[in-house]
């Protein structure tokens, strides 16, 4: 089902997981499992690697291909990395984009992320932009500057006619693959901010039609309470994502919704 302006988006982020045979394995599991349901926006975002096999095994399939991370520029002398030309030519439709484990391993600024949201859009890919603070900063009560400051930086530059391709991710870093979730009310509480900061920015029309997803440790025990909070739209999934029966009961759980 839906909210009353967005339809729940659960999308698997493979992170560093999966070949291509067992990715595409994978999607014929969930796709015997889902068969052609609608109702639930359903996106999964395998390694570049594994790219091309997950798109095939996609042909027939409501789910839809995403990627973890692309380089801004479309073509050119860098060296490792891939483009969002490349990731068209591959059937992408969502690229992930400022995940923490990238701004912490790799030290992505909030302005080469902001690159990358605004040639996603140029390239007609849909950014899931991630957002999130550590365990030292919510400890320092510093939650809500961390991530208006992501947000700000991060969407430089982006109007309010990006508003039906541009997804948001609050994950809070310290939940991320610890098996420790945010609760309902603490996680809304940040979703809730950062509507209204996409209210101040791109004017309340587009922060209404916006899906903010919830990550970190969401699973089947944990999402129904998440997706029933008036700002949570879905979940960006990690390690639930990696096996078929948890990963198609959190879709059916958005469904029942
Ligand atoms: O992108 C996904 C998040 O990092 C959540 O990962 P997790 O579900 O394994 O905690």
């Amino acid at each position: 089902m839906a909210k009353t302006f967005r339809k729940y988006l659960i999308a698997g982020n493979w992170k560093m997981n999966k070949t291509g045979s067992e990715g595409s394995d994978l999607i014929n599991e969930i796709n015997i499992a889902l068969g052609k349901q609608t109702d639930v926006g359903v996106a999964v975002c395998p390694p570049f690697t594994a790219l091309e096999s997950c798109a095939k095994a996609l042909e027939d399939s409501n789910v839809q291909l995403g990627a973890q991370n692309m380089h801004p520029k479309s073509e050119g002398a860098y060296t490792g990395e891939v483009s969002p030309v490349m990731l068209r030519d591959l059937f992408c439709t969502f690229v992930v984009l400022g995940h923490s484990e990238r701004r912490e391993y790799f030290k992505e600024s909030d302005a080469f992320i902001n690159e990358k949201v605004l040639a996603a859009l140029d390239s007609s890919l849909k950014p899931i932009l991630c957002v999130g603070e550590t365990l030292e900063q919510r400890e320092a009560n510093e939650t809500f500057a961390v991530v208006k400051e992501q947000l700000v930086g991060g969407l430089k530059g982006v109007t309010a006619d990006a508003a039906d391709n541009l997804v948001i991710a609050y994950e809070p870093v310290w939940a991320i693959g610890t098996g420790k979730t945010a609760t309902p009310e603490m996680a809304q509480e940040v979703h809730k901010m950062i509507r209204d900061e996409l209210s101040s920015l791109l004017g309340a029309g587009a922060a209404a039609k916006i899906r903010i997803l919830y990550g970190g440790s969401m699973k089947p025990e944990n999402a129904s309470s998440l997706m029933d909070q008036p700002d949570i739209d879905g979940g960006l999934i990690g390690g639930a994502a990696l096996k078929a029966k948890s990963f198609v009961e959190l879709v059916e759980i958005a469904s029942s919704k």
